[in-house]
């Protein structure tokens, strides 16, 4: 589905330049669910950005089902960690915001984007305004708002990165109810190694100067997940394992 294949790029810097991703590679099947987490500055937001369509890359290149990535299209939707909401329009008119731009005529619109907002729980919501609603509700009008354009594949960047712990567990088992219902590819980006392995059937590892994959760690626990497993001893070996290899990644020399 998505194939990054030998992916760099580097930035100019005064007198050099910074290699913010080298050598990268990395295939995400149809309707599977990754995660990329590492230390700050290790690139993750650059591949982001590179499968989005928003950067290009020196070397190697990526591709989407067989085809390069030239720039953004509607077979990515992008959830960044701002929520990016319309703040004059309600939630349902911000879920519908991308089915008008592409031409879907009302009526569709109105019950896809009735379909997603009920999928995310806001059904109580629809006619409020972002300002009304809190931080976690927010974002799950974002993931309703990027699901109704229906995009195969979902890129996510820290997007829980902005809301309390609690809530940000609460979100995580949402979008994962979201996710088992209308399957999606999803890459979804974070700093936070517990919502890495709960989240995900794989996760990849990355490391900083220059940003690089170290590792990619299969996930091998059932979906869906449950509080349950998160409290289990299998999640937190698998958690250990991946808390490792961030936090003990060897400079390169
Ligand atoms: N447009 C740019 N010009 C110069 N340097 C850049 C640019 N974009 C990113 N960088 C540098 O590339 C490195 C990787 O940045 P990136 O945002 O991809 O990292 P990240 O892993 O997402 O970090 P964080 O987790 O802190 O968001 C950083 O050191 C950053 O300073």
């Amino acid at each position: 589905m998505i194939a990054i294949d030998r992916v760099g790029k580097a930035f100019p810097l005064k007198n050099d330049r910074f290699v913010a991703l080298d050598d990268v590679s990395l295939s995400v099947a149809e309707n599977e669910f990754v995660t990329i987490v590492g230390p700050s500055g290790c690139g993750k937001t650059t591949l982001m950005n590179i499968l989005a369509g928003l950067e290009t890359p020196d070397a190697g290149q990526a591709l989407v089902r067989g085809s390069k990535i030239t720039g953004p299209g509607p077979d990515r939707g992008v959830i960044f960690q701002q929520y990016a909401l319309f703040p004059w329009l309600t939630v349902r008119k911000n879920v519908e915001f991308g089915l008008r731009t592409a031409g879907v005529p009302s009526r569709e619109r109105r019950d896809r984007a009735q379909h997603f907002i009920d999928l995310v729980g806001l059904h109580d919501f629809a006619d409020a305004l972002p300002r009304t609603l809190s931080g976690g509700m927010k974002q799950r009008c974002a993931i309703a708002r990027a699901y109704a354009v229906n995009p195969s594949i979902l890129l996510m960047d820290e997007p829980f990165g902005a809301v309390d712990a609690l809530t940000r567990v609460r979100l995580q088992e949402q979008l994962l109810q979201t996710w088992s219902q209308e399957k999606r590819t999803v890459v979804f980006i974070t700093h936070d190694v517990d919502e890495a392995v709960f989240l995900a059937s794989r996760v990849v590892v990355m490391a900083a100067r220059p940003g690089r994959i170290v590792e990619v760690i299969d996930v091998d626990l059932p979906y869906p997940r449950t509080e349950e497993l998160r409290l289990s001893p299998a999640f937190t070996a698998l958690r250990n394992r991946v808390w490792s290899a961030v936090y003990h990644q060897e400079p390169v020399a």
